[in-house]
């Protein structure tokens, strides 16, 4: 693409044109990163947490960039486009580059504190099922059909996503299912992203080291909402009727709604929930009739998780026949009450819970699953927030019978100071043991439980590795506690 065509769909202010220069020229890529630039690339200078992008122009020239689009004054010699928002430009720049590819897809956002990774990988092996290409953009890994991408993000910067969505394009990918997270919501790394459908999944603490407080982080979960329906019509939001924040989403979007829930009569609603050691079975209540469905997942948790992903599918035009059916051969997602099996009937499972809720609906699923006792392994993240620490303990002493706290990805925060804010307010500590080594923890648990007895190793989940200053380490929770295992 011709530069100066690029540069005329944007709102500029003014352009800085050294003498020797023009703006004939095609356009190789368009950029924030530095480190990915090429000759006859765009790099738009974006000011950030650690680094201001305007200060690494001479940078980024001598890798190749030919045009800048900037919202500081800069001294430099090639032709520079002024913006009131660098962000905003990157994202009308990267679309206009990539030729819009979200509006060559069907593309359905999954926002909400927990359940987003249960949520695109549900609906995605719908659309599998039914033999229709897909994408995945999230937290374990982005996928262009059966090609796998690493995240770096799970919603990744908004050039990242009009690349990855160009990718899916390229690949024929008929339909996409991406979580998208508050952080990303609020720093515009979706916009152009043309959504057909948005999921509101749930809401309740996490992100408040990102965000002031509760209703900024609730005001950025509605922003995928009220830009949804604002361009075109025929967007649909899809809404967790039973939660607290439902209202307020719904309020937020002129899109066509559905709702789903257990509690409350949704346009997709489960009743009659059974509950067994392997899935659960229930009966969806969904535009006047009656469904027997049987989900191989246990935890109500993940009822509410099948319901959005029913709606989804539903909406791209499935068949709600064919969409149960399709729910009966879902496996679990990786790290997700990921069941390890040990000797003498203990059983450990590995779940991604890192918020209060995520915990507590873990821990509530599990009660039932065992006569004996529970063992719960976590640790808190370091540099996040740190008011859910203290919460996280109390729900998990509340439901288990013994508590190994231990470190999580303690990053650049000292790991016994992250204790010390688990351990807030607590009275009773008889629960409680302490380990900071999370593979001695493992391998403690392990050794303390009775047959029968059920290990959670909670706040890890797929993740393969463990944060220590800025040390990364190779950490599996499912391969650990499977080792600690043989040698007992
Ligand atoms: C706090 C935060 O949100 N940081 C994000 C932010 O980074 P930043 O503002 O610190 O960027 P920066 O390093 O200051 O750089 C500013 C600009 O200079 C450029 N730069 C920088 C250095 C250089 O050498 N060359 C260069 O060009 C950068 O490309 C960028 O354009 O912008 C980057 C690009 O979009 C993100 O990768 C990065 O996410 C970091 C890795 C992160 O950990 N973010 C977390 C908080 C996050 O976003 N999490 C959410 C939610 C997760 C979930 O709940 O599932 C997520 O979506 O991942
Ligand atoms: N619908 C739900 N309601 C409450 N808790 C849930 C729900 N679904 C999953 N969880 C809990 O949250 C954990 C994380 O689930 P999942 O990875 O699907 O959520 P996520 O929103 O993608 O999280 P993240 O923000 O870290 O990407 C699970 O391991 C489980 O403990
Ligand atoms: N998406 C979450 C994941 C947290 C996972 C937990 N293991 C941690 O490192 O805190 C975050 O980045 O805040
Ligand atoms: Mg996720």
């Amino acid at each position: 693409m011709n530069a100066q065509t690029l540069i005329n769909s944007l709102n500029y202010r003014r352009i800085s044109l050294p003498a020797d220069q023009d703006l004939d020229f095609e356009v190789s890529l368009v950029s924030q990163n530095t480190h990915e630039l090429i000759p006859n690339s765009v790099f738009i200078a974006i000011s950030g947490f650690k680094t201001d992008g305007h200060d690494l122009v001479t940078q980024a020239i001598n890798q190749g960039a030919r045009l800048i689009v900037a919202q500081k004054p800069l001294q430099v010699k090639v032709p520079v486009v002024y913006v009131r928002d660098t962000r905003r430009a990157m994202a009308t720049l990267s679309a206009i580059f990539y030729d819009h590819p979200s509006q060559k897809l069907h593309l359905t956002g999954v926002t909400g504190t927990n359940g987003k990774t249960t949520v695109t990988h549900l609906l995605d092996a719908i659309y599998r099922y039914h033999h229709i290409k897909t994408g995945l953009v999230g937290t374990m890994y982005h996928k262009v059909d059966n090609q796998y991408l690493k995240a770096i993000n799970t919603t990744p910067a908004n050039h990242k996503l009009q690349k990855l969505f160009a990718q899916m394009v390229e690949a024929k990918v008929q339909a996409v299912s991406m979580e998208v997270s508050s952080v990303a919501l609020v720093q515009g790394r979706t916009w152009e992203a043309d959504f057909n459908t948005a999921i509101f999944t749930n809401f309740s603490q996490d992100h408040l080291d990102y965000h002031q407080n509760m209703a900024e982080y609730a005001h950025a979960k509605s922003l995928l909402f009220s830009q949804l329906g604002n361009l075109q019509k025929g967007k649909t939001a899809i809404i967790n009727q039973d939660d607290t924040l439902a209202d307020f989403i719904i309020t937020s979007t002129e899109a066509q709604i559905l709702t789903y829930g257990i509690n409350t009569d949704a346009d997709f609603q489960a009743t009659k929930l059974h509950h067994h050691a392997q899935g659960t079975d229930f009966t969806l209540q969904a535009l006047g009739q009656s469904y027997a469905v049987y989900l191989p997942l246990v935890g109500t948790h993940n009822v509410y998780n099948a319901l959005a992903a029913i709606a989804g599918a539903y909406v791209y035009g499935l068949d709600l026949k064919t969409i149960i059916a399709a729910l009966k051969t879902v496996t679990g997602v990786k790290g997700r009450l990921q069941l390890v099996t040990g000797p003498h009937e203990i059983n450990a499972f590995v779940d991604y819970a890192h918020t209060p809720a995520a915990l507590a609906n873990t821990l509530q699923t599990l009660k039932p699953l065992t006569q004996s006792r529970i063992i719960t392994v976590f640790g808190c993240g370091g540099n996040r927030d740190a008011d859910k620490r203290p919460k996280m303990t109390q729900i998990a002493q509340k439901y288990s019978d013994l508590v190994i706290l231990t470190t999580d990805n303690p990053r650049q925060e000292n790991p016994a100071d992250i204790i010390l804010d688990m351990l807030r307010g607590l009275d009773d500590l008889s629960q409680i043991e302490i380990e900071l080594d999370r593979r001695q923890a493992i391998r403690k648990a392990v050794a303390l439980a009775h047959p029968g007895d059920v290990i959670l190793l909670a706040g890890k989940g797929h993740e393969n590795h463990q944060i220590i200053g800025d040390t990364i380490t190779k950490f599996d929770d499912v391969a650990e506690v499977q080792a600690a295992f043989t040698c007992n």
